[in-house]
């Protein structure tokens, strides 16, 4: 069998099987299914039951006796606790609802239970670094888009031996048809095609594309030849807060991008740029912000693997292999995106 390809089969599922859990929470988003983190940030009960999916899945395909390393950014400590006991019952129903819609049958030897589930929620906390093999899970990337109802991603990658091998992003609103046309993710959503899209690459094997819904078999997917700054459509965070659009505003207009940005939530934007849909993603964290593994590690590789290029603003490629006691966290303070090298920090 081709190197990973057992591995990109195991992941494929396990975002798939993710991405069931969030579209189920995301059509009937309801008030108490949302909570605040210690650092104020939005976490949902489907960033949890993604998570929890995920590493459950992971774990369930590996050999007997051999353990899943995962790097991700969710952990239970605020569900261990009496306010959060009502959360988790909510999480371990739709975790063993989506478990039992695409199996049609529970896992032996039965339903997850609470303790189960948080569980393989904390399997996430391992440090990564630059020994063996790692999963890195955003179990959902733009936690504010997929609560405002609009994008969001699945997004796994994995590491060996402080490389990445491989990144899947399961994009669950992104339309089959391009977004780079009038109207934008409206327009493409109601083209015909299928709506969510499964990106999927593999070091030195190119990346793809397939719909979620399996409609259509994976497709090569290759990044914009748009050499000319001047035809460049450029993308970044919709969110303000996220990066500093005054700054890429005035990047773009140097760069002599003529179109306006693209603004979409989460890791979707390289899944939409590793198929021409946009050439340039700028992304500038306001000071202070610290750029962890898990928002990264997956989009990046499918981006290198559609021939893109990404690094940080001094040009230098993206280090996923640090070791750290900050779980997670690796220096990518500031971060641009292009075909080439030719955007100034
Ligand atoms: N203050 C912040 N600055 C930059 N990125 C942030 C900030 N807060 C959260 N994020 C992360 O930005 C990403 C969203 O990307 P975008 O801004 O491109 O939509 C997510 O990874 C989100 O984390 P999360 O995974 O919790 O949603
Ligand atoms: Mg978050
Ligand atoms: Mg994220
Ligand atoms: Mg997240």
């Amino acid at each position: 069998m081709a190197l990973y390809q057992k591995e990109v089969e195991m992941g494929c599922r396990a975002v798939r099987l993710a991405a069931l859990l969030c579209q189920t929470v995301q059509r009937r988003l309801l008030a108490e299914e949302t909570a605040a983190k210690s650092d104020k940030s939005p976490v949902t009960v489907a960033d949890y039951g993604s998570q929890a999916l995920v590493s459950w899945a992971l774990q369930t395909a590996l050999p007997p006796g051999e353990t899943l390393s995962l790097v991700a950014e969710e952990d239970s400590e605020d569900l261990r606790t009496e306010s959060g006991a009502a959360m988790l019952q909510r999480i371990t129903q739709l975790v063993n609802e989506a478990i039992k819609a695409e199996d049609g049958a529970q896992p032996a030897p039965g339903p997850l239970t609470p303790e189960d589930v948080a569980t393989a929620i904390d399997r996430g906390l391992s440090n990564g670094g630059p020994l063996g093999r790692h999963w890195v899970l955003d179990p959902i990337d733009g936690t504010k888009g997929f609560m405002r109802g609009e994008q969001y991603a699945v997004a796994l990658g994995l590491l060996d031996e402080g490389e990445v091998v491989l990144g899947i992003l399961g994009c669950p609103n992104l339309p089959m048809a391009s977004i780079s046309v009038p109207g934008g993710v409206m327009a493409a959503a109601t083209s015909g095609q299928p709506v969510g899209c499964l990106f999927a690459a593999r070091k030195g094997c190119g990346a793809t594309v397939e719909p979620m819904d399996c409609s259509l078999p994976p497709q090569k997917v290759s990044v914009s030849k748009v050499s000319d700054p001047a035809w460049a459509s450029f993308c970044e965070s919709y969110e303000s807060a996220h990066s500093l659009q005054d700054l890429t505003a005035n990047i773009a207009r140097v760069l002599g991008v003529t179109s306006p940005p693209v603004r979409i939530d989460s890791q979707a934007k390289y899944g939409a740029m590793a198929r021409g849909d946009a050439a340039i993603y700028l992304r500038f964290p306001h000071l202070g912000y610290r750029e962890k593994i898990w928002d990264h590690c997956a989009g990046a590789m499918v981006i290198q693997e559609a021939g893109g290029v990404v690094v940080d603003a001094a040009g230098r490629p993206l280090d996923f292999s640090k070791d750290s006691a900050a779980r997670g966290t690796a220096p990518l303070r500031k971060l641009h995106f292009s075909r080439g090298s030719d955007i100034p920090s």
